[in-house]
């Protein structure tokens, strides 16, 4: 059925794809537009400070089964501190169309907090239009294993246990937990690297940090059932109050009221600043055609290794290879592969915490860094 939405009264479900740098939300929703049997599907995609790859990935891909209706870019900025200037109109324009999506799926950058946006739902023109149908958090099971996400729980008892300053978790960990406070889903994708026993200690260890009746699946490659992911109907809007989270305050804003004070950081509209991101930056490097995919490989592994890279993606040049090899870089993974006609190749995006060694990341990937 193609009506379902324009039933009088009935909103039209919005799913939002949250989880941190390369835990696997462009394949989950991949997956799930291929899966997605004839519904309408509008995709939103934000990214954090580069230019909109996963977008042209999506773009790129041609996938004849792929069912997106629309996809929409938001390249202001982190959808959670552009709402105002970027998602809503994005929203407005989706919902005025003859035929509105039937479902709108929302695919946020790995950096971005779930409250904000799914705050901005309150919003009078969005509200009586649309309904969040459920906050999916997608985790990456083999960092989490390696301890990479959460820091040492240890380590960071004692680190508090230092210092009465509250704030003390790293912006890392503060984002993930942010990201699993405001779930409805949690996603452990990338099950196929760890053992069942690590996906269960994971598992036990997460589910301390969600809200009660959360559920955890596990995945690979994102490969849910279309019921699983979405149809969750959560209303999450009217549901904030349960899905707290940090105070990602400044040195200059230490406002420590309630939600309603907070939010309004979407009023800023400084183009330059990231708001609550400002301890990450995001570097799109031009880089030089590699000897061999084996070279770009090793390099590119190298790269992830200096203190505060964190992701590293993008498509380059082979010498003697008329395709360029795209370039898909988390912790200790790298994944290439030849894709003809990827557009921007040549181009890294390099996103870390603030004050990583650009220097560095330049030396081992011959970056130039791009005119912004
Ligand atoms: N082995 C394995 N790799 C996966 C799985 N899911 C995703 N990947 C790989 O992990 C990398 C990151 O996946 P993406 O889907 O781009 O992750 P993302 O969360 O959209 O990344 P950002 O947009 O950078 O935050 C890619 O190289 C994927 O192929 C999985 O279940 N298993």
């Amino acid at each position: 059925m193609t009506t379902s939405s324009m039933q009088p009264g009935r909103k039209i479900p919005a799913t939002i794809v949250t989880g941190f740098l390369g835990a696997g939300k462009t394949t989950l929703i991949r997956n799930l537009l291929r899966n997605a049997d004839g519904r309408r599907i509008a995709l939103i995609v934000n990214e954090f400070g580069d230019m909109g790859f996963d977008g042209s990935l999506m773009n790129g891909c041609a996938d004849p089964d792929c069912a997106a209706e629309e996809v929409v870019e938001l390249t202001n900025g982190c959808i959670c501190c552009t709402v105002a200037d970027d998602f809503l109109p994005t929203m407005e324009m989706l919902l005025s169309r003859d035929t509105p999506p039937e479902h709108i799926v929302i695919e946020t950058s790995g950096l971005a907090l779930p409250q904000p946006l799914v705050r901005a739902f309150s919003w009078p023109s969005v509200k009586s239009k649309v309904t969040v149908d459920g906050v999916v958090t997608v985790l990456d099971a083999a960092a989490l294993a390696e301890g990479r996400i959460v820091l040492d729980q240890a380590a960071l008892d004692a680190q508090r246990a230092a210092d009465d300053a509250l704030d003390h978790e790293s912006p890392v960990e503060e984002l993930f937990q942010d990201q699993l406070r405001c779930a409805d889903l949690v996603v452990l994708n990338k099950a196929d690297l760890v053992s069942a026993e690590a996906l269960k200690d994971v598992q036990e260890k997460i589910a301390a940090d969600v809200r009660p009746a959360v559920h955890i699946v596990a995945s690979e490659k994102g490969t849910l059932p279309i019921e699983v992911l979405l149809g969750r109907g959560s209303a999450a809007e009217d549901d904030m109050a349960s899905r707290h989270e940090h105070h990602h305050h400044h040195d200059d804003d230490h406002d420590h009221d309630h939600d309603d004070d907070h939010d309004h950081d979407d009023h800023h509209h400084d183009h330059h600043d990231h708001h609550h991101h400002d301890d990450f930056e995001s570097h799109v490097l031009e880089v030089a055609a590699f000897d061999s995919l084996r070279t770009a490989e090793a390099r590119v592994l190298e790269a992830m290794a200096l203190k505060g890279v964190l992701r590293i993606k993008g498509a380059v040049l082979i010498d003697g290879k008329a395709a360029p090899a795209m370039v898909q870089a988390v912790g200790p993974r790298v994944e290439t592969w030849f894709a003809a006609g990827a557009e921007s190749a040549g181009k890294l995006v390099v996103i870390g915490l603030k004050g990583l060694d650009l220097e560095a990341v330049r030396g081992l990937l011959g970056g130039v860094k791009a005119a912004a």
